[in-house]
């Protein structure tokens, strides 16, 4: 009996084959790009500015198709897929973008309820679970606040708990924590992390900021010259290991 293609993949989260991207420019932006997420992974995503972070998340959450190569998703490859199939695998993504895209005129608890709402959630199935994920991102006190009345750190927060709200199963962050002080950074990165351990949240952070990378031991995934590599460890036992190599030297 022959499988469908998705059976073969179930264990896996993410996968590209062979993915390149290029927008109408001559030069591929990304180039035979192969990658797998496992469901309940952590990982990290770097490069330099335009290495083509955003251009590579955009195609994990389906919101670009790629000009060769294939993207899937929970063991499904998505090229083929209806406008419908592609909703109801997108529903199963959370994503932080790195400009926030906020409703200005919502308030903090209306931005983060809203795409329960437009699942047709009734309000009094969810306030208690919307009010405690506020909470648990520290906005317990501003929920009732416009985003243009919060910090930047505060709508950070705001967008990452409405990313989170629908319990989706993958967590895309583009650059979560660009725009807070490194105390803030890291309190944000534990809420990753706590996000990933309690519902096993396949979680991807693209970021350019080292010094959060170095906190936390996940794979590290570059961008560079279109390429994707996965050979940095920056993380806290990488760098137990090199202290161990420098002793025995
Ligand atoms: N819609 C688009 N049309 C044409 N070129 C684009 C488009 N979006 C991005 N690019 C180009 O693709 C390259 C990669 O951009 P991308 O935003 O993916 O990089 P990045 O690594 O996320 O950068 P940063 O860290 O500065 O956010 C850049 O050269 C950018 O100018």
């Amino acid at each position: 009996m022959t499988l469908p293609r998705h059976d073969l993949f179930d264990d896996v989260a993410v996968r590209l084959d062979g993915v390149s991207l290029r927008y109408d420019t001559s030069e591929d932006i990304l180039s035979g790009i192969d990658l797998v997420l496992k469901p309940g992974s952590f990982s990290f995503l770097t490069g330099a500015s335009g290495a083509g972070k955003t251009s590579l998340l955009k195609l994990l959450y389906l919101a670009l198709k790629p000009t060769r190569g294939e993207v899937s998703l929970f063991g499904r490859p998505t090229s083929r897929l209806t406008r419908d199939q592609l909703s109801a695998l997108r529903r199963r993504v959370g994503v932080v973008f790195q400009e926030f895209r906020l409703l200005d005129h919502l308030t903090a608890y209306e931005n983060v309820a809203l795409p329960l709402r437009v699942l047709g959630r009734k309000e009094a199935s969810y306030r208690h679970d919307v009010e405690e994920l506020l909470a648990w991102v520290g906005l317990g006190e501003r929920m009732h606040s416009r985003p243009p009345t919060l910090s930047g750190g505060e709508q950070q927060r705001v967008a990452i708990a409405r990313a989170v709200v629908t319990q989706p199963d993958i967590l895309i962050a583009d650059e979560p924590t660009g725009n807070v002080d490194p105390e803030m950074g890291a309190r944000l990165m534990r809420l990753f992390l706590e996000l990933n351990k309690r519902r096993a949240t396949t979680v991807i952070i693209a970021t350019h900021d080292l010094g959060l990378v170095r906190q936390v031991d996940a794979p590290v995934f570059r961008l560079q010259h279109g390429l994707l590599v996965q050979d940095v460890e920056y993380g806290p036992a990488a760098r137990r290991r090199t202290d161990i190599v420098k002793t025995v030297d």
